[in-house]
């Protein structure tokens, strides 16, 4: 609770020039209520009890014409600012989703469903609208205008000014009862709508795998248990919405007749009234009444907003507390950290010329009790081609991530031209790495689109063309009709598992790295397709330090030192022929690898 008005109040705190203007605009709406009503009475008791000429009267309905023009612009404008709000606070904690998605580690990033994510960045964010958009202006009209009307009601008749003081808290006090049931209800919807969309998104990638094996009638089962599960408490929310609207109407119903009534006694049977003042109190009641009930469904629509605020709000703090705990986790050798630093100050980051890198007993695990990696120290010199391998699972993808500055150490340094990278230094450091996985991620967009995304720049089409001729990828442009044009990714055209890595090549020539973290394929490639990709390779990593997850003899022989990892540790590096003599387990990876002819 403490965390959500933590996030309203900051949007509040943004938006204080608009909630000053809000509250003005209600003072002033107020009045012209008032205004309205006391001109309306004074035209009727001036026709119908003074029996005045209608021509006596056309200032008066001149003016009452002004009030009412007024008070629309009023309504008009409370409606605008209470949009602008909900407008800005919905720009801003979007964006504040979107950038702890973005910024946040790997590891966090990929922590929990991908639906519910999008699910809460867009839903749930859109249903913060209502919160400033309704439940603001009308909590701003309810803390003025009911006061104001109470005041000349208690001038025109106290006894009157009694009944509404005694009957008016009876629903605040029932919108806060069910104001607090609606916020529960309202954050269940949303765990409810994350669970179905992360299910929803996950059975459509996962198809073919749940057809093949035969799971696709348990996930439809999945689907329709989660979709469900939204709908009950989507409709628990509408079934308290109506009660509550039925409640209101009765109370403001019964409120109005006790009025009505004690009016109506005064007037007629102690004719202690006149009918001007009856009249008059008679107008504003409805309109106190109305202010209160308008709150009480607002009431409801801001505690739901304020469920699906808490969801974003949990989401924010969830990638908060996951970077502290990795600062606190970078912090556990902050001693020894510390002299590093003081003897590795910031490096600067040539474009040019290849990067020597350092590992200094790396330290690293994705959570407590989970997998953990140990370098010791290793260099690779700048320009080197360095081949990590090891068995599945030995951590050699983790140590290319750790490498690239996708994840942090737990403890000991990641060292570039012997210094060790500042935070602003980042983005320079990934503008000089080329990572090419052994699945690139491929873009929804032309192939064209797709290359030039790892220049970081405005490339001309005979930059890509070029790109696309280096990493092999003519051949297939030749044959496609729309050439660079085509449009690939998700709803394009599909692309093999070769094609889409000469695409990230190609990406890289564009881009000219000075470090290429490369990923070699486990699946076999044809003889053809295997060549392009050496080719390409090879002539890339002229210029770069080359650091590749090997799986291919070729590449693990020609490399100038070879880092070979088990469970997690580095067991000892150096070149094939050092290797091969010195550590049985590389020269029996060797010696299967040989005869499973993958060499
Ligand atoms: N995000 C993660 N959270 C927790 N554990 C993980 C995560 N990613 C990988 N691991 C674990 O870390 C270990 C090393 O994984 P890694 O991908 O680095 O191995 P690898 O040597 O590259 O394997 P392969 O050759 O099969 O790709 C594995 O036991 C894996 O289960």
């Amino acid at each position: 609770m403490s965390r959500i008005s933590g996030l309203i109040s900051e949007q509040m705190s943004l938006q204080r020039k608009n909630r000053t203007l809000l509250a003005m605009i209600s003072l002033v709406l107020g009045i012209t209520m008032i205004a309205q009503a006391v001109l309306l009475a004074e035209v009727v008791q001036r026709i119908f009890v003074e029996k005045a000429s209608f021509s006596s009267v056309i200032t008066l309905l001149g003016l009452l014409l002004a009030v009412m023009v007024i008070r629309t612009l009023l309504f008009y404008s409370n409606g605008k600012v209470g949009l602008h709000m909900a407008a800005r606070a919905k720009t801003n904690m979007r964006s504040a989703v979107l950038q702890s998605l973005i910024y946040t580690s790997m590891p966090s990033t990929l922590r929990g469903q991908t639906g519910g994510k999008v699910s809460i960045a867009l839903d749930a964010v859109d249903e913060a609208d209502q919160y400033f958009s309704q439940y603001m202006p009308r909590m701003m009209e309810a803390a003025m205008i009911p006061i104001l009307i109470l005041i000349v009601t208690f001038y025109l008749h106290s006894n009157t000014g009694w009944i509404l003081l005694c009957t008016a808290p009876f629903i605040p006090l029932f919108m806060i009862l069910v104001g607090l049931k609606t916020k529960n209800k309202s954050e269940e919807k949303y765990t409810q709508l994350a669970e179905f969309s992360g299910t929803f998104l996950d059975s459509l990638q996962g198809l073919v795998s749940l057809k093949i094996f035969g799971r696709a009638n348990h996930q439809q089962q999945e689907i329709e248990r989660s979709s469900l599960g939204y709908r009950d408490a989507t409709m628990s929310i509408l079934k308290i919405a109506f009660t509550n609207t039925f409640m209101l109407e009765s109370i403001v119903m019964l409120s109005i007749g006790i009025v009505a009534l004690e009016l109506a006694l005064q007037l007629l049977v102690f004719k202690s009234m006149a009918f001007h003042t009856a009249f008059l109190i008679l107008l504003l009641i409805p309109e106190f009444y109305s202010l209160l009930k308008n709150t009480g469904t607002a009431f409801h629509s801001g505690r739901t907003s304020m469920g699906a605020i808490c969801k974003v709000d949990q989401m924010l703090a969830e990638s908060q507390i996951t970077s502290e705990l990795e600062d606190i986790g970078q912090s556990t050798s902050a001693s020894n950290q510390q002299i590093m630093k003081s003897q590795h100050t910031s490096t600067t980051l040539d474009q040019s010329t290849p990067l020597s890198i350092e590992l200094e007993d790396v330290h690293f695990h994705y959570g407590t009790d989970s997998f953990e990696l140990q370098t010791g120290n290793i260099s690779f010199q700048a320009g080197e081609h360095i081949a990590i391998v090891g068995k599945s699972g030995s951590g050699k993808t983790t140590l290319l991530h750790l490498i690239a500055g996708l994840l942090k150490p737990t403890s000991g340094e990641v060292l570039v031209n012997r210094k060790v990278l500042s935070e602003s230094q980042q983005s320079a450091w990934f503008r000089q790495v080329s990572y090419i996985t052994q699945h690139p991620y491929i873009f929804a967009g032309t192939i064209a689109e797709n290359i030039s995304i790892g220049a970081g720049r405005q490339v001309s089409t005979a930059e890509i063309e070029q790109a696309a001729e280096e990493a092999g990828l003519t051949v297939l442009i030749d044959q496609l009709q729309q050439g660079l044009e085509t449009v690939i990714g998700d709803g394009g055209r599909g692309l093999s598992g070769g094609e889409k890595q000469r695409l990230a090549l190609a990406r890289a020539f564009l881009k000219r790295p000075t470090i290429i973290l490369f990923d070699e394929p486990t699946v076999g490639l044809d003889l053809h397709t295997e060549q392009v990709l050496q080719r390409s390779i090879a002539l890339l990593s002229q210029k770069a330090t080359m650091i590749t997850v090997a799986h291919r003899l070729y590449t693990i022989q020609d490399a100038d030192q070879i880092v070979f990892m088990d469970h997690g540790a580095v067991v000892d590096t150096g070149r094939h022929d050092e290797l091969i003599g010195r550590l049985p387990l590389y020269a029996e990876m060797v010696n299967v690898q040989q005869k499973g002819g993958i060499a």
